[in-house]
């Protein structure tokens, strides 16, 4: 069996629970898996090649463990990403704490790494705003003091298929296309529901 030549590395990181997985399934298998929760143990690894332009472009999507327990391993998949989809659940404000720990640590290990910040779960929010724990503002006060460019928002539930295609299709146009020059553009995205 001849070994995937993936031409860039994504991480999935942030607290467990947070929905790292589903968007992974929803991404790649276009599913939701309904059921009891099942922790990702290390961490999983899917490839998924795409268009972009006249290229196909494969990522390896690597999707950690949230559990503090693995913390040290996720260090080991972050390591060489082009990009990093670091998620919170927008219900939960020690997730957000959560998140902010890994923007930072990967500022200060991954310089060349994109890092894309993702409110999940916002069906919840949407079915009853008094769920919602983490302010928009808060979001946008965080990524304006920590990211240099201009950001994205995009609003991601388990009935939002899009929003994540949108996510990972923009990263890959950036990352396939010529990383060189587009180092220093990281991208913000949360939940625009206010
Ligand atoms: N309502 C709702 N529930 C979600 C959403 N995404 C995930 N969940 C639920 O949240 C729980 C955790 O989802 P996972 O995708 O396994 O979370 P994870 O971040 O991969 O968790 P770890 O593997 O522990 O790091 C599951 O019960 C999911 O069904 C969402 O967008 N909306």
């Amino acid at each position: 069996m001849s070994a995937i030549r993936v031409d860039a590395k994504v991480v999935m990181l942030g607290k467990e629970s947070v929905g790292k997985t589903s968007l992974v399934e929803r991404y790649v298998h276009h599913r939701f898996l309904v059921g009891p929760y099942q922790n990702t143990i290390g961490a999983a690894f899917v490839a998924k090649p795409i268009q972009v332009g006249e290229k196909v472009v494969t990522l390896g999507i690597w999707d950690t463990a949230g559990s503090e327990r693995y913390e040290a391993m996720s260090r080991i998949y972050y390591r060489g990403a082009r990009a990093a989809i670091v998620c919170y659940d927008l219900t939960d404000s020690s997730s957000f704490q959560r998140a902010r720990f890994w923007v930072k640590e990967l500022q200060n290990c991954e310089e060349h790494c994109k890092i894309y910040l993702c409110g999940t779960k916002s069906d919840l929010i949407e079915g009853d705003r008094s769920l919602r724990q983490i302010d928009y503002h808060d979001a946008q006060d965080f990524a304006d003091g920590n990211f240099t460019t201009g950001w994205h928002t995009f609003a991601l539930g388990m009935h939002n298929n899009i929003s994540m295609s949108s996510v990972l299709d923009n990263m890959a146009e950036e990352t396939g296309v010529d990383l060189g020059q587009k180092k220093d553009s990281c991208f913000y995205s949360c939940c625009h529901n206010n």
